[in-house]
């Protein structure tokens, strides 16, 4: 277990940490995350990935446990503060209105008073987003895969001008095509780079978090069963997770990709 491990003060600490829907109970969730760290929550549907993400968010109660942030209760920091330091992309990102997309873009940083640099942060964090050219477009005209986009410049611009933060994001890629997919996997990992910003992505393509994600944390049933690192080491954990196994190669680029080849024997999956 990695995140075990981590120093006195990371900037994210779960302790114990636990949600429940009725009888759903999900956690106690404990784990730790540095700054900068880049993490992929994986596992089958309905395992507790978004929940997971969403106490993190501070977007879901908690039943017991505490969730710290540089330290600092999560419940103690006022909103304003929270939103300069953490940005949420959630599954769903639908708006209720007909709003043009700038303004989607910079709802993002409602939480600052004065944002004299807002337009052009807004264009550039658009572009990263490679959502440039959907300015000027109203949200709900957009395709499932141009809303996405406009959605993650928004959190990009809500943390431009941040350093050391964390990015949440849920299924970010999943509406996108091949090319966009790993553009926008490198523009993340570029722009949570450069600021040293955390992200934790909740992803269902094993090849996206082995690609460009350090650390993956394996959801099953409500609980976090492993905290691997990225690479073959974590295959036999990923086969046991879904209870498919993988062929694994490597490549043009070195980079290790893996091919679903069939479903294990019951007595290989995770009890
Ligand atoms: N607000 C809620 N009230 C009741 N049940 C909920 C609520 N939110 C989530 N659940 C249930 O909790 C379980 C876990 O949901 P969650 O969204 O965390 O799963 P997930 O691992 O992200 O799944 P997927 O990969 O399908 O998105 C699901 O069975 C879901 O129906």
């Amino acid at each position: 277990m990695i995140g075990e491990s981590a120093s006195n003060s990371p900037l994210l600490r779960l302790d114990g940490a636990q949600a429940a829907f009725g009888r759903l109970v999900f956690g106690p969730f404990t784990c730790g995350v540095e700054a900068g760290e880049r993490i992929a929550i994986l596992g089958p549907s309905g395992a507790g990935k978004s929940t997971l993400l969403k106490i993190i968010a501070r977007e879901q109660a908690l039943r017991c446990g505490r969730v710290l942030l540089d330290g600092r209760a999560l419940g103690a920091w006022s909103f304003p503060e929270l939103s300069r330091r953490r940005a949420v992309l959630p599954q769903s990102t639908e708006v209720a209105f007909g709003l043009q997309t700038e303004l989607v873009i910079g709802l993002g940083r409602v939480a600052r008073a004065h944002d004299p640099g807002l337009p052009r942060i807004v264009r550039d964090a658009a572009e990263l987003a490679c959502a440039a050219h959907l300015l000027d477009r109203r949200f709900d005209t957009l395709s499932g895969g141009e809303k996405a986009r406009i959605q993650l410049a928004r959190i990009f611009a809500q943390l431009w001008d941040a350093e050391g933060g964390l990015l949440l994001v849920d299924e970010p890629l999943a509406a996108l095509d091949p090319g966009l997919q790993f553009d926008l996997l490198e523009h993340i990992e570029t722009f949570a780079a450069a600021r040293g910003h955390a992200v934790m992505a909740v992803l269902h393509d094993v090849n996206h978090a082995l690609l460009g994600f350090d650390r993956l944390l394996l959801v099953r049933e409500g609980a976090i069963t492993d905290d691997l690192r990225s690479g073959a080491e974590a295959l036999p954990a990923l086969e046991a997770l879904y209870g498919i196994a993988f062929d694994s190669a490597t490549n043009r680029h070195g980079d290790l990709v893996v091919l679903p080849a069939r479903r294990l024997a019951p007595g290989r999956m995770a009890a």
